[in-house]
């Protein structure tokens, strides 16, 4: 077992992490390195362990995701995937949910459909557009939407409420910022359901998880 994620924690997460889904964290890892040698993602720039805890960062979520999203299969889109994070992660670990990710810059889902490839993800799907394009060809079409450094709370949630379907959940990775943009959201048209803390391993950062969904406004 490649031993790079596991010193710096990733076996304390709890997630049961098999040898064979360590290995593609490791290859999604050495990928999005020789990458942005090559093709200057800078999304994705950092010394290596960094990058690495960027992807221990994005696993992070998933206890509390597994806790919330009850169905089997749910189809779950990642806003603003730029290098994959935290979508190739979740769906490296979880190939029984289907991830859609949205990118507006072409050199990034070049990058993001060699990973599909490369790693065999059958259960990705990569489109090469703006949220807002999506959000007209595929509207209420998502169990969840999740989004990593994308934008703050409120735009987030503007941007993924026509993308959801009426009992979809959001799923927005904050950290210290949290309190100061949950003020600018209006608490009618959306119902705070959880705020969980996150722990990373050997990082002393704040991160949340909230989770939130859209009150279900009744016919006048
Ligand atoms: C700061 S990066 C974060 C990338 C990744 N989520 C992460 O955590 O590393 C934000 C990404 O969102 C993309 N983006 C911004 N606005 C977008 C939009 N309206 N539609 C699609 N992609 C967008 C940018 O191109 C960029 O790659």
């Amino acid at each position: 077992m490649s031993s790079d994620l596991v010193s710096l924690g990733i076996e304390g997460l709890g997630l049961n992490l098999s040898p064979a889904n360590i290995l593609d964290l490791e290859l999604f890892l050495q990928e999005m390195s020789r990458w942005n040698r090559v093709h200057n993602l800078t999304a994705i720039e950092g010394e290596a362990n960094s990058v690495r805890l960027h992807l221990i960062d994005s696993i992070t979520v998933l206890p509390v995701m597994r806790q919330f999203l009850g169905l089997q299969n749910p189809k779950i889109a990642d806003l603003g995937s730029g290098g994959g994070l935290p979508a190739i992660p979740i769906a490296i670990l979880q190939p029984e949910w289907r991830l859609t990710l949205i990118e507006a810059i072409r050199k990034k889902t070049a990058f993001l459909q060699h990973v599909r490839g490369k790693l065999g993800l059958k259960n990705i799907e990569v489109l090469s557009e703006r949220v807002e394009a999506v959000a007209k060809s595929q509207p209420g079409q998502f169990d969840a939407v999740i989004s990593r450094a994308f934008t703050n709370l409120a735009h987030f949630l503007e941007l993924s409420l026509p993308l959801l379907k009426p009992d979809g959940l959001i799923f927005a990775m904050k950290a210290r910022r949290a309190n100061e943009e949950l003020q600018d959201v209006c608490m009618d048209d959306w119902r705070l359901v959880a705020d969980e803390p996150l722990q990373i391993p050997n990082l002393v950062v704040e991160r949340r998880l909230l989770v939130l969904s859209p009150v279900r406004k009744l016919p006048l």
